[in-house]
């Protein structure tokens, strides 16, 4: 049986929307537009032990609600979901129990308290036995590189410090399912860094299964092996990394500056059809590259006298999704073999 399985999961939010002024909010007291948001549609999927999965999406595409969902926090509109074996919003206590959530807007850890105490909160709240407890805490800091800050006021900690312990204070009753949402926000590279080495080492050793939401690429590509795209409230993609870049492009962004400001004929001219202008600004410009095209457009700007300095990055994973979601729409369009043989396709990246 796969530890999660979801089935058909819907959430429409009722809310009211209320015009800014006196006039609209005298109003507002007597007559209320009831609307409906339809954050999550009808979505399917499992995923089996010791899986780690990205849940990835652009803002607003029902991420955040899905896993509410499957922590028991939000009951759905409609639907099931099974995780592992349980009904997620009965909130059976032996459920509780065998999964943490760890979220990078939210902490669970005391301000004024070293994390220490909140960790050993933890052990009470999970009633665990003395010596698992401090093998456990000892082995959690040790991997993640906090053992000396475990009894330093949390207040006194960095962001990057503080997310490790918030991590510890979660493992710390061994659960066998973990929600990660954003994780890594806001944090320095060599902690995101860490984050990242540390998930990817302990669903490997554990066997622990991993469901992470995150806008980093990175963050993706080096803790998951599976993603999973929702846009809209829809499920766009599932199926293994390389397969989702393969399937809907792997682009680079090259951002040049030049000497002066550039004219656009003549970058096409001389880039020819390996690049398309995303953006510029003066005497700076934004390229989409494709991978395979990367190095003859490093050679054309090393060559040319007018370009003063460039890099080449990642394309924003925002970007990569909303070219998923146009192209499925596009698909939704399409007759039924269409869709059959672009099914077909996919699969065979994937195999
Ligand atoms: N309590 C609520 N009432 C009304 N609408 C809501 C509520 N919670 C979420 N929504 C709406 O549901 C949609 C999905 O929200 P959700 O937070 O799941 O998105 P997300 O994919 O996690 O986005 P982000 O990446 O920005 O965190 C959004 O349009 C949001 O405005």
């Amino acid at each position: 049986m796969s530890i999660i399985e979801v089935n058909n999961l819907s959430k429409t939010f009722t809310y009211y929307e209320k015009k800014a002024g006196l006039r609209h909010s005298w109003r507002h007291l007597f007559h209320r537009e009831e609307l409906e948001r339809h954050a999550v549609s009808q979505i399917s999927f499992n995923i089996e032990q010791g899986e780690a999965v990205a849940f990835i999406g652009p803002n607003g595409a029902g991420k955040t609600t899905t896993l509410k969902m499957l922590t028991g926090i939000l009951h759905p509109t409609s639907g099931h979901a099974s995780v592992l074996g349980y009904t997620p919003w009965e909130r059976a206590k032996a459920f509780k129990r065998n999964f943490a959530i760890v979220m990078g807007q939210k902490s669970q850890l005391w301000w004024d308290l070293p994390a220490n105490e909140s960790i050993y909160l933890n052990k009470c709240i999970y009633d665990i036995e003395d010596r698992i407890y401090q093998d456990t805490l000892d082995e959690l800091a040790e991997m993640l590189d906090v053992t000396r800050l475990l009894g330093v006021q949390v207040r006194r900690l960095s962001l990057g410090e503080r997310m490790k312990m918030e991590i510890i204070a979660a493992l710390i009753h061994q659960p066998k399912l973990l929600f990660l949402d954003e994780p890594t926000l806001g944090l320095d590279y060599a902690s995101q860094k860490k984050v990242r080495q540390f998930l990817r080492s302990y669903n490997e050793q554990k066997q622990a299964t991993i469901i992470l939401t995150s806008h980093y690429m990175k963050d993706i590509q080096d803790v998951c092996s599976r993603a999973i795209v929702i846009a809209g409230g829809k499920i766009a993609f599932d199926g293994r990394i390389d397969a989702m870049k393969k399937a809907f492009g792997d682009y680079k962004r090259v951002k040049v500056r030049f000497y002066e400001p550039w004219k656009e004929e003549e970058v096409y001219q001389w880039l020819g059809a390996h690049a398309v202008v995303h953006a510029h600004h003066g005497d700076t410009l934004d390229l989409q590259v494709e991978h395979e095209a990367i190095k003859t457009v490093s050679r054309r700007l090393i060559e040319h006298s007018g370009v003063e300095d460039w890099s080449i990055e990642e394309e924003p994973i925002e970007e990569s999704i909303e070219r998923i979601y146009v192209q499925q729409s596009k698909e939704r369009g399409l007759n039924v073999g269409q869709e059959q043989s672009r099914a077909a396709e996919l699969q065979s990246l994937e195999a």
